[in-house]
C-alpha cells in the first residue's frame, strides 16, 4: 500500500478525518516555502498539497489563479519548487502531493520529474487537465518512483466514469464538491453524502472532498461521510494575511469529527 493511503487510513482509523491544506508554492517568495510547510505539518495536517504555478491554470478560481501569477511573477518554476523542497526533504514529516498541469511535467521531462520529485519529498501528484485515458503518458515514470496519480472524480462524472476513476485513483479519491472552479463556498449542493457514499463502495481507497471548503463547520460535514477533506484558497488567504489561528481551527475541526 502506498504510503499516501497509509497515511489517511491511519489518521481515519484513528477516529480523526484527513485535513490536507493547499498552498501555492511561491506566493510570497520561495523562501517561505520552507517554514510554511513546517508549520503546516507542525499543526497536525494530513499531507500537503503543493501547487506548481502555471500561466494557464483552467481549474482554478480566481484566488488561486492570482496566488500562481504572484508566484511566477517572481520567477517560480517547477524545477526551482522541487529545488527548495528537496532542501528540506529531510525534515519533511508528512507526505507531498504536488498539484500539477500537464505541460510543466512533459517540459521538464516525465522521468526526470518522477525523480526528482520522490527526492523533494512528493509522494502523489494531482494533475487536473490530464484525462484518466492519457495517463500512460506519466504512470510508468510515477510508479517507478512510488508516486501515486490521484483522480479526480466530479459530481457530474457518469456512474460508469466514476467507477473507473475510482479504481484507478491511487493514495486517495480526489471528490469534487461543487461544478465549477477551486475557491471558497458557502455552501454546497444537497445530498452529497449520496453522492460520497456512493463513490466509497467501489474501493478502499480513501475519498476526499474538495473544492469550496472554508470553515470549521464545511470540515466537520464533509468529515461525516469521507475520509477528510482538501482546503485550498481559504489556506492562500490565510496564508497572505499570516492568519495561523483561522487554519489552527481548520485543522482543530477535523479532528473532532463525528461520523453520521
Ligand atoms: O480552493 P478550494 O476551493 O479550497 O479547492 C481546493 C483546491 O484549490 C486545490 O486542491 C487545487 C488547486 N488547484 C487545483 C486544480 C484542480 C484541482 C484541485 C486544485
Amino acid at each position: 500500500m502506498s504510503l499516501l493511503k497509509k497515511t489517511i487510513l491511519s489518521i481515519t482509523a484513528q477516529g480523526h478525518k484527513a485535513f490536507v491544506p493547499y498552498i501555492m508554492a511561491g506566493d510570497g517568495g520561495l523562501n517561505k516555502l520552507q517554514p510554511t510547510i513546517l508549520k503546516l505539518q507542525q499543526l497536525g495536517v494530513t499531507a500537503i498539497e503543493v501547487g506548481i504555478p502555471f500561466t494557464d491554470p483552467v481549474a482554478d478560481g480566481p484566488t488561486i489563479e492570482r496566488a500562481g501569477e504572484r508566484a511566477l511573477a517572481n520567477g517560480t518554476t517547477l524545477h526551482t519548487v522541487l529545488e527548495t523542497l528537496t532542501s528540506f526533504a529531510s525534515e519533511l514529516t508528512v507526505p507531498l502531493v504536488a498539484m500539477t498541469y500537464l505541460n510543466p511535467i512533459l517540459a521538464y521531462g516525465t522521468e526526470k520529474f518522477a525523480k526528482d520529485a520522490r527526492a523533494a519529498g512528493i509522494r502523489g501528484v494531482i494533475i487536473p487537465d490530464m484525462p484518466l485515458e492519457e495517463s500512460e503518458i506519466v504512470q510508468p515514470a510515477l510508479k517507478n518512483a512510488s508516486i501515486d496519480l490521484v483522480q479526480l472524480v466530479s459530481l457530474t462524472s457518469t456512474p460508469e466514469r466514476i467507477e473507473r476513476l475510482t479504481k484507478r485513483s491511487e493514495g486517495f479519491i480526489y471528490a469534487v464538491t461543487v461544478n465549477g472552479i477551486t475557491g471558497a463556498r458557502s455552501s454546497f449542493a444537497t445530498q452529497l453524502d449520496e453522492h460520497f457514499k456512493k463513490i466509497q463502495t467501489y474501493t478502499d481507497t480513501p475519498v476526499l472532498a474538495g473544492f469550496g471548503i472554508s470553515t470549521p463547520d464545511h470540515v466537520k460535514s464533509f468529515g461525516s461521510f469521507c475520509s477528510g477533506v482538501i482546503v485550498g484558497s481559504k489556506i492562500v488567504d490565510c496564508l497572505v494575511q499570516d492568519d495561523w489561528t483561522t487554519i489552527e481551527n481548520l485543522v482543530k475541526a477535523s479532528k473532532t469529527v463525528a461520523m453520521k
